[in-house]
């Protein structure tokens, strides 16, 4: 059960909150104490907006690029900001995250969402307790303890839950929910969050090819939805016409190439490609991934035609482009 409280929890993060935020690193590196060096001076600018697929073979620092942005893992050097998208960047007002003491860094989390591969809810508590979790960086800790949240965070969580068509299921228990529903659950416990930027790390890994897509079609389109102002949106969420940029850390090179904007490619640490999804060549593919022959199936090897030629991760190689957001509900579509 959650209680309405009559308080605001509408507290902003300075400095210019309702400014879209861009992402900036810079010379990004991280040795682990165990003597690997997972990232590389990788430096990078994400604009606001922008859905940026993180692509690269196991192991090449996919996963801590994305948890040194909110310093879940420690950068060993260089830097992180967040700050207002103007000409002339870096712009004086950025916040550098990579800088920020303990209290900083929790207020300045609560504008970065992140999204999980095994959707980390808690699983004897409601979608909408769930949901409601987004908003603990802006409630004191006893009004979250008696599960006390404000009327305004109560009715944008039933409006997001609504958006990502699992309004019906606001009651029941997270562990009586599909994977693709529990994925859903996690993607508006972050949208309830008001960020700037999402971290979606293997969002999909767990998840049947068609709920796969429908969750990448999802992300694409709320971060689509945050960019158009309207007079429903509070904060970043949809409608409310501040930009909301996405890393998504997957290693389903279709997927990457269907629904992302800009992909980047690691390897061994090290950025290796960054540029357009239709820049996926084979030859860009080999310089990612390392050698293999892209273009030949185990069909291929014994018959010199007919089957359409494939890449590694099943998507034709003349594809059409990244899908556009539909625009459409999803209710319904689980
Ligand atoms: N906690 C850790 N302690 C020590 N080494 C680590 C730790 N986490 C990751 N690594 C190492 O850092 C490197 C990058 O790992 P990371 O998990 O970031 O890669 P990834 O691209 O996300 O891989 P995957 O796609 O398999 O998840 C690997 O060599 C890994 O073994």
């Amino acid at each position: 059960m959650v209680c309405p409280t009559t308080a605001s929890s509408a507290e902003r993060v300075s400095p210019d909150a309702r400014s879209p935020l861009a992402l900036r690193l810079v010379r990004l590196s991280k040795r682990y104490p165990a003597g690997d060096l997972a990232l590389s001076d990788v430096s990078l600018s994400v604009p606001p907006g922008q859905v940026l697929g993180l692509i690269g073979p196991s192991g090449a620092g996919k996963s801590t690029l994305i948890r040194c942005i909110n310093r879940l893992v420690e950068p060993t050097s260089g830097q992180v900001f967040l700050g207002p998208a103007r000409p002339g960047s870096p712009a004086p007002d950025e916040i550098e995250l990579s800088a920020l003491g303990r209290r900083g860094l929790r207020r300045a989390r609560r504008r970065i969402g992140m999204i999980f591969q095994e959707f980390a809810l808690v699983e004897r508590l409601t979608v909408m307790e769930n949901v409601l979790s987004g908003r603990l960086g802006y409630v004191p800790f006893w009004r979250s303890w008696l599960r006390r949240f404000p009327p305004a965070d109560i009715a944008n969580a039933y409006r997001l839950l609504d958006r990502v068509g699992l309004a019906e299921h606001a009651d029941k228990r997270a562990d009586a929910l599909s994977g693709g529903q529990r994925q859903r659950v996690g993607i508006t416990r972050a949208l309830a969050q008001e960020p700037d930027l999402l971290l979606v790390d293997e969002p999909t890994a767990s998840l049947d090819p068609k709920t796969s897509r429908q969750i990448m079609r999802l992300l694409r389109e709320v971060c689509a939805e945050a960019n158009r102002a309207d007079d429903t949106g509070r904060g970043s969420g949809p409608g409310s016409g501040r930009g909301l940029a996405a890393i998504v850390n997957i290693h389903d090179v279709a997927l990457a190439q269907q629904f992302m904007m800009r992909i980047v490619g690691l390897r061994a640490g090290r950025i290796v490609y960054d540029g357009p999804p239709d820049g996926l060549s084979p030859e860009v593919l080999t310089q990612i991934y390392g050698e293999e022959d892209w273009g030949s199936t185990t069909e291929d090897a014994g018959h010199s035609g007919g089957a359409p030629e494939r890449h590694p991760a099943g998507a034709t190689q003349h594809h059409p482009g990244p899908e556009p957001p539909t625009d459409q509900s999803m209710a319904g579509a689980l």
